[in-house]
């Protein structure tokens, strides 16, 4: 089920105080705004309000048998990969970053934070469908940049079957699968990329693919491979 609202803060926020709240958020029910006053980003920053766009949460329970939470976030980047993909002229032009960034011809198409609360975890999309930020250090774009923008309930009903299906898969088949599959639609295997790992410097190297549960590998100039676990992840040509 998917439910409107035409203006909120946040739709991650929304339904963490739900469940706070102790209501009982189903799974498969999705949390959609027209605009959000104070939508979140990744690391404390704060997500565009473009009108026309994307912007929704969902909860996924927990369950004992579940891989690792964390590892859910490889499924829901494929999910939105999915989503997206049929609205794009050029397949080859959209790819995904890690740890859980949609990138279409090197710019930010596409973003996800995932919140644990209790035993639940709310996942919250943003799709620029029809209009990007301006951004001072990193270049964004949207759908409405290459093709006509998709109608947003059109995309959301999209999106939440295509979630369906990974939140299935990612329960039923396990990790190896996942990574196997988010590797392919990643930027190609010794892309640069500029990590920056928190409390640390700026690290460069080269797309070395994932380890089996999901961590990025990173190869060093001298060839080492490091195994990054958290941090802001660049393309090179993703610099604005
Ligand atoms: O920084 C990122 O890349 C993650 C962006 C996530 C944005 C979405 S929009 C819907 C949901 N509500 C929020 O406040 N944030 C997420």
């Amino acid at each position: 089920m998917i439910e409107v609202l035409a203006e909120t803060g946040s739709t991650n926020a929304d339904l963490i105080s739900r469940l706070c709240d102790g209501d009982r958020v189903a799974e498969g029910h999705w949390l959609v705004a027209d605009r959000q006053t104070a939508g979140r980003g990744r690391q404390g920053r704060s997500w565009f309000d473009g009108s026309g766009n994307f912007m929704g949460s969902t909860v996924v329970r927990c369950l004992a048998q579940d891989p690792p939470a964390a590892s859910l976030a490889l499924g829901v980047a494929l999910a939105v990969y999915e989503a997206v993909l049929p609205f794009v002229p050029n397949p080859a032009d959209l790819s995904l970053k890690w740890p859980n960034d949609l990138m279409l011809g090197g710019a930010k198409l596409a973003g996800i934070l995932l919140e644990r609360e209790g035993d639940a975890v709310v996942v919250g999309v943003g799709v620029n469908l029809a209009a990007a930020p301006d951004l001072p250090d990193r270049r964004t774009t949207s759908i409405s940049m290459v093709a006509p923008a998709p109608d947003r309930d059109h995309f959301a009903r999209a999106l939440a079957n295509q979630f369906a299906v990974e939140l299935d898969r990612w329960r039923t088949f396990g990790l190896e699968p996942l990574t196997r599959r988010w590797i392919a639609a990643a930027h190609p295997v010794g892309t640069p990329l500029r990590v920056h790992p928190p409390g640390e410097e700026v690290i460069e190297g080269a797309f070395a693919g994932l380890t089996e549960d999901g961590a990025l590998m990173l190869r060093l100039p001298e060839g080492r491979i490091r195994t990054i676990h958290a941090g802001d992840v660049m393309l090179a040509r993703e610099e604005g």
